[in-house]
């Protein structure tokens, strides 16, 4: 039997995890404060505590100290309402033995509480460090699925391991690699990015691995390469899946060995670093079709995130587009019109996409608030480099979904919608056939009559 202490100021959360605590044979002690909570485990200190964050008084984050000067290494995991990047990467930092979303179900805190007991061979130390860089953590989402890539990342910035971030473009790769790299233990250490698509595979190597002088034409100094800048700091590969299949064998080499030969050079120069690596395609496809190296791929992903795509956690756009409104121009607001607008768009651009969209709408709308109007056309160009379903589909999708959202075409949207994609259609055919009504209307299977008056609503000059 252990004791567990559960402190919550939902009295039927501490009713239920005392219930179930009971149920597994536990003694359990439930505070409404974590003041509470700290008499409790100073008076009898327990085996595990369960501590939600938002309290009365002293936050359970801020607790977490005193409660382990308390318990020492007892664990404590954590539960909240109100996860966001911060929140997971402190509730890690400061040793949180399991980080738990509400709403949670029961089994779930069994499962938690059974390993929470379980003695441990090795329990790592995540240390004492205080999450800096505040600044880089800038990462929003409320939605679950930016909640789990939260508390990945808050798992990951403590590990050493070499991290892929995967995810189409503009979900926010690269600010979730600098967010472990701020979150971890040297914030202050040099974080070098490559964007390995914009490398020309000429000079990829020297750019990566350095140079002496004299080593090709044009090489007149000795030039450190970014392996070796990135020396006790983090690497990130930005569009990993492009590096040459020459260099990969190289890069291996020097991820396994800790040192790099510079181009030219016959003296290798040591240097360590974690990797960070980002993609949008699917290294393992590409490996099996022989155009990324399997060992590499190994090399890289120790520890993978996935970053979900904007279109599946629709809760965050609002959150996201007020927010980018707010740090341009925080005299504006985005109406609701224009919030329903941008929750019923597919995004293939993702993040990106929506910023630029508020950036396209801040100009339109001069210094006023954002109306629909104001948002630059659905479905833009599909965004290069996506595999995204970025093309017709989804623009005509977005379309319906306006639609539906806008209150003044309840009851007619059908009709509504065929008027919005049907005159792009007539006029392609009619132009096409040397503005002439008969061939048009033949080709598209309409009555000649039909199309011109069809036409004629549109104000195009179809006379016979
Ligand atoms: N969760 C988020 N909260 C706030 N801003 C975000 C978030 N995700 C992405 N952004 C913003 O969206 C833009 C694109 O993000 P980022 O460059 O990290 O995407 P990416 O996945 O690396 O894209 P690519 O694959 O095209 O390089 C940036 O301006 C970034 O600040």
């Amino acid at each position: 039997m252990a004791k567990l202490l559960v402190v919550d100021d939902e009295s039927s959360i501490c009713w239920g995890i005392a219930r179930l605590g009971e149920g597994m044979g536990h003694r359990v002690t439930t505070a409404g404060s974590v003041e509470q909570g700290l008499d409790a485990a100073a008076a009898d200190p327990p085996d595990l505590i369960i501590l939600d964050v938002r309290l009365p008084g002293m936050d359970g984050l801020t607790a977490m100290r005193p409660f382990r000067d308390l318990v020492g290494d007892a664990p404590i995991v954590v539960i909240t309402a109100f996860g966001d990047l911060q929140t997971a990467v402190r509730a890690v930092s400061q040793g949180a033995f399991e980080y738990v979303l509400k709403p949670f179900d029961l089994a779930q805190i069994r499962s938690v509480i059974e390993r929470a007991l379980r003695p441990a061979p090795v329990r790592a130390d995540a240390g004492d460090q205080a999450a800096d860089g505040e600044a880089a953590l800038g990462m929003m989402g409320q939605s679950a699925g930016m909640q789990a890539v939260f508390h990945k990342i808050a798992l990951a910035a403590h590990a050493d391991a070499p991290v892929l971030l995967r995810g189409e473009t503009g979900v926010g790769k690269e600010v979730a690699a600098h967010a472990i790299h701020h979150s971890g233990p040297r914030p202050d250490a040099p974080f070098v990015a490559v964007n390995v698509a914009a490398l020309s595979p000429t000079v990829a190597e020297a750019e990566l691995f350095g140079h002496t002088e004299g080593a090709f034409t044009g090489a007149q100094r000795t030039r450190k390469g970014l392996l070796a800048q990135a020396d006790g700091g983090t690497l990130f590969l930005d569009e990993v899946g492009e590096i040459p299949l020459s260099i990969q064998a190289k890069l291996l080499r020097a991820l396994d060995q800790n040192e790099v030969l510079p181009v030219g050079a016959d003296q290798p120069v040591p240097t360590r670093f974690r990797t960070i690596a980002a993609t949008h395609r699917d290294l393992r496809a590409m490996a099996a079709e022989g155009e990324f190296r399997l060992d590499l791929y190994y090399r890289l992903c120790a520890y993978e995130i996935e970053l979900p795509p904007l279109r599946s956690r629709r809760e965050d756009i609002a959150l996201l587009a007020s927010s980018f409104v707010h740090s341009r121009r925080p005299e504006s607001t985005l109406s609701s019109e224009a919030v329903a607008e941008l929750e019923s768009r597919e995004w293939p651009g993702n993040v990106r996409e929506l910023r630029n969209a508020i950036d396209h709408a801040l100009v339109v709308s001069h210094s006023g608030d954002i109306y629909p109007e104001h948002l630059p056309a659905a479905g833009g160009a599909p965004v290069a480099g996506s595999d995204a379903p970025g093309g017709l589909d989804s623009a005509l999708a977005a379309r319906a979904r306006a639609l539906m959202a806008d209150p003044t075409a309840a009851g007619d949207v059908y009709n509504r919608y065929l008027e919005q994609v049907e005159p792009p259609l007539l006029k392609a055919a009619f132009d096409l056939h040397g503005r002439q009504c008969a061939p048009a209307a033949r080709a598209l299977g309409l009555h000649r009559t039909t199309l011109r008056r069809k036409l004629d609503q549109l104000g195009v000059d179809a006379a016979p």
